[in-house]
């Protein structure tokens, strides 16, 4: 990578601000995974090591530049305090004179992690006086934030004009493994495209279609495509406006020579719990009062077949509600499919697919397990990443 990285820096007695992305599942004020938090603790052992004073900065959630009680981060510095086996202070601001005071008690090696960014309407905007009063804080700014190197925020761009910027271990990592897959993709290369976020994903989708032999669409994103076939589709998640779209993606993958593949069958449930009834149904026949929440078993083998003749794969975004048990199937066998296909270089994007391989108990069988789910996406399309952009050249 030609950024800076943060071996290339001194930071010792230095004020570090350090971007994360402590964007992690949580269920009634817990972190249900931690992944993305461990996956930061090189860069934040380091930086105490080198005796740096340590500003954590992370967004939770979507607030969308309000305070959200329950996107606090105190669950998540109580997590980073048992990983890290020390003290991690905690403020209720992310910028000002209550977190300047904050920093002036801190020894070198302590760390401390601001309140969730997104609290302030300026971040999301990038604005330049948020990111101004985010870089009075520090001496030195360090992004490893992979998971939000796609946004161009105040935190994650902005910040960076003010202030010595190099990239942390992950966002290096993260790059470097992305970076080798995609540059010559070993084929038949084959992209698993799932989730809840239509809006953030059905662009991309566009440029894997010039570059993949297959492509997999499935969770909420398929019933979009199931609209374009003229079905409909019930009470499942559903991009109106994105239907002629999806309808020309059908036909560019057919122009490009690309396998499209989306669900034959969907189970549906009658309520998003996991004591909904649900039943198994053909695309054509999703009745109106019902929700498609995963895909069906024949649905799950041909994924399986494509995934087990594949060389490289890239998934981002679960099949389907894998987080209730009646729909988490479709997702568990093409993470049990790539977990059994020993030929086929596997990367996961995405921090609900990164959870879900968790959760099943497969990730060790992955090859990359990325923490950056839109950010690994747009990366694999080839666009720069504000977040790294913005980082110092070498
Ligand atoms: N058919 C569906 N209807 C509604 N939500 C779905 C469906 N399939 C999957 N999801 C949800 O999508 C969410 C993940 O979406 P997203 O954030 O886009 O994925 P990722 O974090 O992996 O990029 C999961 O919480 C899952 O429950
Ligand atoms: O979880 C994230 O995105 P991802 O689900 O695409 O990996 C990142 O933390 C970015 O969050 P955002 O999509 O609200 O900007």
């Amino acid at each position: 990578m030609n950024k800076k990285s943060l071996k290339d820096i001194e930071i010792q007695g230095k004020v570090v601000f350090c971007r994360v992305d402590f964007n992690v599942p949580m269920e009634e004020g817990k972190v249900t995974d931690d992944t993305r938090i461990r996956a930061a603790l090189p860069t934040i052992q380091y930086m105490v090591e080198q005796g740096a004073k340590v500003l954590l900065a992370s967004h939770l959630g979507r607030p969308k530049g309000q305070v959200v009680e329950e996107l606090r981060l105190n669950a998540v510095a109580e997590r980073l305090q048992e990983l890290l086996g020390k003290n991690v202070v905690k403020t209720d601001e992310a910028h000002g004179d209550s977190v300047k005071e904050e920093i002036a008690k801190l020894n070198n090696g302590d760390v401390l992690l601001l309140e969730n960014v997104r609290f302030y309407p300026g971040e999301e905007k990038n604005d330049a006086e948020l990111a101004k009063a985010f870089a009075e804080l520090a001496d030195v700014y360090v992004n490893d934030a992979f998971g939000a190197a796609h946004r161009a925020h105040a935190s994650t761009a902005g910040i960076a004009e003010h202030l010595p910027a190099v990239s942390g271990f992950l966002m290096e990592k993260e790059l470097d493994v992305l970076g080798k897959a995609l540059s010559n993709p070993e084929r038949p290369f084959t992209a698993i495209i799932g989730g809840a976020k239509v809006k953030d994903k059905i662009g991309v989708i566009d440029h894997l279609l010039d570059k993949v032999d297959n492509l997999i669409i499935g969770g909420g994103l398929a019933y979009t495509f199931i609209k374009a076939l003229g079905h409909g589709v019930g009470k499942s998640l559903l991009e109106e406006d994105k239907v002629d779209l999806a309808k020309s993606f059908m036909e560019k993958a057919k122009a490009n020579g690309v396998n499209f593949y989306m669900p034959v069958d969907i189970v549906v449930g009658d309520d998003f719990s996991k004591d909904a009834n649900t039943q198994v149904v053909a695309i054509d026949n999703i009745p109106e009062d019902w929700e498609g929440l995963d895909c069906g078993p024949k649905s799950r083998e041909i994924y399986a077949d494509v995934i087990k003749k594949s060389k490289l794969v890239i998934w981002n975004g679960p099949l389907g509600v894998f987080e209730l048990e009646p729909f988490s199937h479709g997702t568990k066998a093409v993470a049990e499919a790539l977990a059994e296909a020993n030929d086929t270089y596997s990367v996961i994007g995405g921090g609900d697919s990164a959870a879900a391989v968790e959760k099943f108990g497969l990730a060790d069988k992955m090859d990359h397990i990325s923490t950056g789910g839109g950010a690994s996406l747009e990366f694999m399309e080839g666009k720069e990443l504000p977040g790294v952009v913005a980082l110092n050249d070498k």
